[in-house]
């Protein structure tokens, strides 16, 4: 990296002036590595990993995303990549808070282990033990890229058969495999189905066949999810359904400014609807499939989703809008023609219903857990823990090490594995989980691991309710 004891004048470039170059049409790249700001316009379209990288720009640190998605042998090629075409233009900003995320790794009281060394460790680790016993992070890829095919036909056939021939199991089956395309798509966007970026690019595009979009999809899950989870007011998963739910601590229950009656009531009505949200919340998740073909348009419109700003690219926009019209023609329109209202919106509502039950119940579990905080959450300067460590303190697995819950989860019962190594394969996961429990038990930290789904999503449910009934008081509004 630019060695900036050499500089005579150190630059500093401010969280607005780096967010206005995230590569936006006509805009330029910059990119933001352990606190110092690159300027990579002009090797943006030649990264080897593909067009992954367009997410990491304008963004306060991409270094997370820089550790995780390259191997241990690969950090040195794009060190060298980076001094040879990337432009050094200066630190980002001592004002902006991310910028000390990287450069402390221990909290400021002390209260846990240095463990500056707890990723690379665990890095090497796992990248040569899987060098030397299975050539690699890619490993089984053509077993990945088969499924990724099949499932592919599947959606065609099961769509074929709900939309013109007048089924209702075809619609079932559909519901079911819409949600496998969900996971696959999850692998796609991460570039872990293949060493091949096209491959991981016609995979992560599943999203935009199944009515979504990929591209604003990567934005909130890789950038605001995978780099900051569980951060209020980051990480946009942490704060679905508010300001009706709390799905975490640090969501209010009133707005602290506010003394008018109208957000009076509005509070008590929050504060009505939160009691009973672990009830609400599990029958809400049947309508996530029709909340993400709808919201994607919004942000793209507004080029922001919650707490991320995404980069404004035309021509996205427009294969957005077309994909959605197909979509559109394919599950509503033709089935309307040929068997009409009620055919067209029982179906619809069974596919997307199934769909979105298999794949949200499996990611809400991940996360959504009262243990699942860093431990100075009420801290501001928590943020000076090591971003690796951070992902081992806000996720959980579930019955680790099966291969079976791998396929069922699409991987996400591996979520420790999945948020420290994202571009891996996900049948890797269940080979590499020993190693990192030793790590995270060498280093203090914890594993969480539930040993079935069943106990991680009662103990989410349960989660749901105490958040839903703490203590709340609206005196301090009168
Ligand atoms: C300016 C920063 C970056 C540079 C210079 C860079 C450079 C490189 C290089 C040289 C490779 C090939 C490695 C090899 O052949 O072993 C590579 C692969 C890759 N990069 Fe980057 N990269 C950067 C940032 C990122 C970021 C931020 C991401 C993720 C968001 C990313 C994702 C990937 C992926 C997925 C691969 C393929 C790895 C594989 O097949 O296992 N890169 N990058």
């Amino acid at each position: 990296m630019h060695d900036c004891s050499t500089d005579e004048t150190m630059s500093y470039i401010s969280l607005k002036e780096l967010e206005e170059h995230n590569g936006s049409d006509k805009r330029s790249s910059w990119i933001v590595l352990y606190g110092q700001v690159y300027d990579i316009t002009s090797f943006i379209n030649l990264h080897p990993g593909g067009n992954i990288l367009q997410y990491a720009t304008g963004i306060a640190d991409a270094t997370c995303l820089f550790e995780s998605y390259h191997s241990k042998s690969s950090i040195k090629k794009c060190q060298a990549l980076l001094m040879k075409h990337g432009k050094y233009l200066g630190e980002l900003s001592i004002e902006t808070e991310s910028k000390c995320k990287y450069v402390m790794n221990t909290y400021d009281d002390g209260t846990i282990l240095d463990s500056t060394n707890f990723y690379c460790t665990l890095r090497n680790r796992v990248d040569v033990y899987l060098e030397k016993n299975y050539g690699g992070r890619h490993a089984f890829q053509w077993i990945y890229q088969t499924e990724a095919v099949l499932t592919l036909i599947l959606y065609c056939l099961t769509t074929y058969y709900k939309s013109f021939k007048n089924s209702y199991f075809a619609a079932v089956c559909l519901g079911v495999i819409m949600a496998r395309m969900g996971f696959l798509m999850h692998s796609g966007n991460h570039c872990g189905i293949s060493s091949n970026p096209y491959w991981n690019r016609f995979v992560g595009f599943f999203m935009d066949i199944i009515g979504s979009s990929h591209y604003t999809w990567t934005y909130e899950h890789q950038i605001a999810h995978h780099t900051t989870p569980n951060e209020y007011h980051k990480d946009n998963d942490c704060e679905i359904g508010d300001p009706l739910f709390r799905f975490h601590p640090l969501i209010s229950d009133v707005e602290q400014t506010n003394k008018d009656n109208s957000k009076k009531t509005s509070a008590r009505f929050r504060i009505y609807i939160r009691r009973y949200q672990h009830i609400l919340v599990p029958i809400l998740m049947s309508i996530g499939f029709f909340k993400w073909t709808i919201n994607d348009i919004e942000f793209l419109i507004k080029s922001k989703g919650g707490n991320i700003r995404l980069a404004t690219k035309i021509h996205v926009i427009m294969s957005t809008l077309i994909t959605k019209m197909l979509w559109l023609i394919i599950h509503v329109i033709v089935p309307y023609v040929y068997y009409g209202g009620k055919y067209t919106l029982v179906t619809l509502i069974i596919f997307m219903v199934i769909g979105a039950y298999y794949l949200e119940n499996i990611f809400i579990v991940n996360h959504i857990q009262e243990n699942l905080q860093t431990p100075m959450i009420h801290v501001d300067n928590r943020r000076s823990l090591h971003w690796a460590i951070h992902q081992v303190y806000t996720t959980a697995n579930w019955k680790s090490n099966s291969y079976l819950a791998t396929f069922i989860s699409g991987g996400l019962n591996h979520q420790i594995e999945h948020h420290l190594f994202p571009s891996m394969n996900i049948y890797l996961y269940p080979v590499i989980s020993q190693i990192v429990q030793e790590e995270c038990y060498k280093f203090g930290l914890p594993y969480h691991n539930y040993t079935s789904f069943t106990t991680a999503w009662l103990d989410m449910f349960y989660y749901l309710k105490k958040l839903g009934n703490r203590n709340t008081n609206l005196d301090h509004l009168q």
